[in-house]
């Protein structure tokens, strides 16, 4: 039974590296050296079920990874990229350091990459975004999300957090095709907004990333909570790339990285410390959860609407 959409890729089964990355400081030069050399060690087959799994197809990096997380500092650390969605990009003409160094990674390794975060200025209009970057095995930038749902929060006592005191939020739902799967993409705070990853999915999306940073508040309740209902919700697989928590930064995050499969079981998870996960995708649960419950075909959009087909 077909539940996708035609034009996804053949879902194939596929080698995932998420790399809860630590020390992330304030020389942005520093950070993107160590997240190259994370990418080589996740590479390589370094971290947790990297023995047992192999080379990575694909591999993630965390939200913000670039620079520390703080409104104040997202327009000192942001970058220009430029990319348009359908043109070619040329990446030996980008003005982001940023991009060349996650696609010089990607081509050397000879992996997908998905860049985690970044804070980026878009020159035509002025903002300031946090985007992922997505690089194929051949260095080119291929995909760019920009976070649609802005962190904007305040529970008295614990934890205060404005993103739109200097960040846009982007407008468009965005995946990337490979050669094994169709991937959906989000970052952190778009997780607790149902939408965005039910659009993916009916977009046929197999699996749903997101880079992601919550924090000693919001973590230990919601983190693992909602990457595992929205992977139940889409029967999709389902991860969340986190930094490493670092207590002598502005921002302390949670951590716990995971990979959880289409019935919601997780397949990996981190602690707080700086790890690499690696998790086998295996297209086999993805069919079976859409056999054995077939909510994908039991929608009743005769009784509400159809959020992928747009207002
Ligand atoms: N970086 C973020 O968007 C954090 C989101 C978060 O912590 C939450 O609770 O949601």
């Amino acid at each position: 039974m077909s539940t996708l959409p035609p034009g996804a890729p053949a879902f194939k089964p596929f080698n995932l590296a998420v790399i809860q990355l630590g020390q992330i400081g304030a020389d942005k030069r520093a950070n993107l050296n160590h997240a190259r050399d994370m990418i080589r060690r996740a590479a390589s087959g370094e971290g947790v079920g990297g023995a047992k799994h192999g080379k990575p197809d694909l591999i993630v990096l965390p939200e913000c990874f670039n620079s520390p997380y703080g409104h104040v500092h997202f327009p000192v650390y942001a970058e220009t990229i430029e990319f348009k969605q359908g043109e070619k990009y040329n990446v030996e003409a980008s003005k982001s350091e940023s991009v060349k160094v996650l696609s010089e990674a990607a081509k050397a390794e000879g992996v997908w990459l998905l860049g985690g975060s970044i804070p980026e200025k878009d020159p035509s209009d002025g903002n300031v975004y946090n985007t992922s970057t997505v690089y194929s095995p051949q260095g080119e930038l291929v995909a760019v999300h920009r976070k649609v749902h802005l962190f904007d929060i305040d529970i008295p006592g614990k934890i205060k957090f404005k993103e739109s005191e200097t960040l846009t939020g982007g407008s468009t739902v965005n995946y990337f095709d490979t050669e094994f799967a169709r991937v959906g993409l989000g970052i952190c705070y778009d997780v607790r907004f149902p939408e965005l990853s039910m659009i993916s999915a009916r977009q046929g999306c197999h699996v749903l990333i997101y880079p992601g940073a919550f924090n000693l508040t919001t973590g230990p309740l919601h983190w693992e909570l909602l990457v595992r209902a929205r992977a139940v919700d889409n029967q999709v697989y389902f991860s969340m790339c986190s930094p490493a928590r670092d207590l002598t930064a502005g921002y302390h995050a949670w951590g716990h990285s995971l990979v959880v499969d289409p019935m919601g079981s997780k397949l990996v998870e981190a602690e707080d410390g700086e790890t690499i996960l690696h998790a086998r995708i295996d297209p086999k649960t993805f069919n079976d959860a859409r056999a054995g419950i077939p909510v994908t075909v039991q929608r009743r959009f005769d009784v509400y609407p159809d959020v992928s087909k747009g207002s």
